[in-house]
């Protein structure tokens, strides 16, 4: 297994250019591809989460083209569903934003589909949405656990009417409904059942919606129109945001390294929650300057805090590092769908901080992190998980430096992350 020692840094500053938003680059490829017209996106993420969105369009025969640096992509809209005469086996990894919205709308042509992913992705929950468009006609089968995939899509279309999805687990499930819902028969309402978590994600998926010309009524997040008759076109353009979680890990690092960091690309004009990081980050008593598209974060004393995260759970993994360096014990709160995504990072992240000495309480939907007097240096394991790797990249501002095991799982949202962080990293 690959390592990666992290030594003590001394001093850390510059600006960070962050690289596109996982979410809005994967929505947005998918609406291109459902829209009329030909769409140019720019700035798209490229890593795994979205190669495995771009290989699957391909194989299904959606026409694109990719620039060299892969940062520019031309889809050409097929200006209605996704159609295959012949059966396709498509492989999304373990990414979720790939996932749960080809798997609702795949259902709106005509075809045969069978989703798979990586091992973890068969642990990951899709029931709930696809409990919803069975509701609206569709045909899914489970290959191997119930309510999880793989799974086989026989599509024939979806009828639209009102139907009911659970917010409980995932916001994708709703996000994934969302985005299909224009291409039903009829128009749709959709109902949500129960507290609908990481709520902040619908606000993108309507925004993308909305930049090819679809428009969702969103009644207080429980109840969402929409129009029947109502089509995707392309907007000629995109612009992709910079990742604001991937944005979470150097604003924390600005606010622990005795300079100021500067990240651009994404800012107080971002359609995406996870800006609101450095909302917390500012709480804990980070000096934080907006702009309309950047962020700068210097050096500040930290201190503890108690807060719900359910809105950003992403970059609230970022604040369980930081705390280590805040004075008093830290709190993060109503987290419990932490333990459904690419590891149970509740436990991935109390073990781990446990390794370099913290006191951890693991709840089952909250975690609280005492800081240890001097942390200790540890060979911190990433349990595939980009997010555990770049959390714990934090470590390196302790004096005893930290080692990161697999540092290359970071390639799901971010694979040059190590090298960014070495360019600001002060000898
Ligand atoms: O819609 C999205 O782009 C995402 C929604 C969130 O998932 P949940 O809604 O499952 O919390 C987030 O954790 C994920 O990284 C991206
Ligand atoms: C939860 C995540 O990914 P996914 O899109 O696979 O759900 C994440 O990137 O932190």
């Amino acid at each position: 297994m690959k390592q990666l020692r992290l030594e003590p840094v001394k001093g850390f500053r510059g600006e960070v250019n962050i690289p596109g938003s996982k979410s809005i680059s994967n929505r947005a490829l998918l609406l291109a591809t459902l829209a009329e017209g030909e769409t140019t996106l720019v700035n798209l993420l490229d890593s795994d989460d979205i190669r495995h969105m771009l290989a699957a369009l391909k194989q299904l025969g959606v026409g694109f083209k990719l620039s060299d640096d892969k940062q520019t992509c031309v889809v050409q809209g097929l200006g209605g569903p996704i159609n295959a005469a012949q059966p396709q086996e498509l492989f999304l990894g373990n990414a979720g934003t790939a996932m749960r919205p080809l798997c609702a709308a795949l259902t709106l042509g005509q075809g045969a589909f069978t989703l798979t992913g990586e091992p973890r992705m068969e642990e990951r929950p899709i029931g709930d949405l696809v409990d919803s468009l069975q509701a609206l006609g569709a045909d899914i089968r489970y290959l191997k656990q119930p309510g999880f995939p793989p799974l086989t899509i026989s599509a024939t279309g979806l009828k639209g009417g009102e139907v009911e999805i659970s917010g409980e687990l995932s916001s994708q499930f709703l996000t994934a409904l969302l985005m299909v819902a224009p291409l039903a028969k009829d128009s749709v309402v959709i109902k949500v059942r129960g507290e609908l978590v990481s709520k902040p994600y619908i606000d993108i998926t309507i925004a993308l919606m909305a930049q090819f010309g679809v428009k969702v009524i969103n009644h207080d997040y429980r109840r969402f129109e929409l129009a029947a008759g109502q089509k995707y076109r392309s907007p000629g353009k995109v612009l992709v945001e910079g990742d604001a979680s991937s944005a979470s890990y150097f604003l924390a690092a600005g606010a622990l390294g005795g300079g100021e960091v500067k990240v651009t690309g994404v800012g107080k004009l971002s359609i995406q929650g996870d800006v609101h990081f450095a909302d917390a980050l500012a709480a804990m008593g980070a000096d934080i300057e907006w702009g309309d598209d950047f962020i700068i974060a210097r050096a500040a004393k930290l201190h503890g805090i108690d807060m719900d995260m359910n809105h950003i759970p992403d970059a609230a993994m970022t604040l369980a590092t930081a705390a280590v360096f805040a004075e008093g014990e830290t709190c993060l709160r109503n987290i419990y769908n932490w333990r459904i995504k690419e590891t149970d990072r509740l436990h991935a992240m109390a073990t781990e901080l446990r390794k370099i000495g913290a006191e951890v309480e693991e709840g089952h939907d909250f975690i609280r992190v005492v800081p240890p007097a001097v942390p200790k240096h540890a060979d911190i394991d990433t349990y595939n998980d980009h997010r555990m790797a770049m959390c714990f990249s934090l470590l390196a501002f302790a004096d005893c430096g930290v080692t990161i095991n697999d540092p290359d799982c970071t390639s799901k949202t971010f694979p040059d992350y190590f090298k960014q962080f070495a360019r600001l990293t002060q000898a």
